[in-house]
């Protein structure tokens, strides 16, 4: 195992950000971090970096603890924060070499220019950090937490703030380096957990709420579908019909003229709905299917294993 995170728990004050996470990551890997704002994703990822020690529990990477080993663990690893520091005065070159000189980087002008080529900037060596689109200045984070060819990659919310285009070019970016690298990466955005990532962490509040290979997240998510129908009429007589077609496991009402359902995986009963509630006299005015949100999304995937709710939260 690559990084081996063993009960780790951080409170801040009184504030318990995230509680007994133990995960590991296989060499080569590239492990998803997948959670909403405030879910602990951040905190997880300073503390994997020596940044701060956790209030209880372990993290080896490569063999070292990261607080006992912190050099060693510096050699080894490559973090890209939420946000960089980049100095807008200095050329991309110049940034380059302070970070690299910091690191203590032999060959650091070959190094550059390896690294450079890699995040696409070679030709904005000159250019001055100000001067960078915001993918651009991503790409020079990445620059900096690659220079010193870290084995293991953090990179945290790698494409926040990127517009669509950029957001493609990063993620395959991210692909293409992880083929050699174990890459840690959170995100809150499920698309780019399931582009990007060989498994996926669910944390949530805390907690790790699901664990799972992006396939089988789709196959889980998928699987069964929510439809708003909206009718001339009211709600309240149509919910007892909707809730007797078979496949239908969940329905409710919306508003007075509109309910929504929930159907069981794998079964698309809308033509069933439809012919049924046009056959008992009502007129269909709409049908649609209504997108999961990501709290929705977390809360489906731990239906089954509700997430441990603890009291030492307060
Ligand atoms: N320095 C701090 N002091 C007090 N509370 C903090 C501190 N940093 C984070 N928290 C709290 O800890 C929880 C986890 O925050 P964290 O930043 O790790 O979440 P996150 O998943 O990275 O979210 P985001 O994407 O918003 O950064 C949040 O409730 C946050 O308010």
């Amino acid at each position: 195992m690559m990084i081996r995170a063993t009960a780790l728990t951080k409170d801040y004050g009184t504030r318990r950000a995230i509680e007994n996470l133990t995960f590991n990551a296989r060499k080569g890997e590239i492990l998803g971090f997948l959670g909403p704002n405030g879910a602990g994703k951040t905190t997880t990822m300073r503390i994997l970096t020596g940044f701060m020690p956790p209030s209880s529990g372990s993290v080896e990477i490569g063999g070292y603890d990261v607080i006992e080993n912190s050099l060693e663990v510096r050699r080894i690893v490559g973090y890209l924060p939420e946000t960089v520091p980049l100095y807008s005065d200095m050329t991309v070159h110049e940034y380059l070499e302070y970070m690299g000189s910091l690191r203590k980087v032999p060959r650091l002008e070959q190094r550059i220019n390896e690294t450079i080529e890699k995040v696409e900037l070679s030709d904005r060596a000159s250019s001055y950090v100000g001067a960078l689109s915001k993918g651009m200045r991503q790409r020079l984070g990445l620059a900096q937490a690659l220079i010193h060819q870290p084995e293991v990659l953090i990179l945290d919310e790698p494409t926040i703030g990127l517009d669509p285009g950029q957001v493609v070019n990063f993620r395959k970016l991210i692909r293409e380096i992880g083929k050699d690298k174990t890459v840690l990466l959170s995100t809150h955005i499920l698309p780019e957990a399931q582009q990007i990532c060989d498994r996926v962490l669910i944390i949530n509040n805390g907690h790790i709420v699901a664990e799972d290979t992006p396939e089988q997240l789709q196959a889980r998510l998928t699987g069964s579908q929510r439809v708003l129908v909206q009718i001339r009429g009211d709600s309240k007589d149509v919910l007892p019909i909707v809730e007797n077609i078979p496949g239908v496991i969940r329905a409710q009402v919306r508003n007075q003229d509109s309910i929504e359902f929930e159907s069981l995986p794998g079964k698309d009963v809308r033509p069933e709905v439809a012919r049924t509630l046009i056959q008992r006299g009502f007129d269909l005015l709409q049908m649609q299917n209504i997108n999961l949100s990501l709290e929705e999304i977390f809360l489906k995937l731990t239906r089954e294993e509700p997430a441990e709710i603890t009291d030492s939260q307060a």
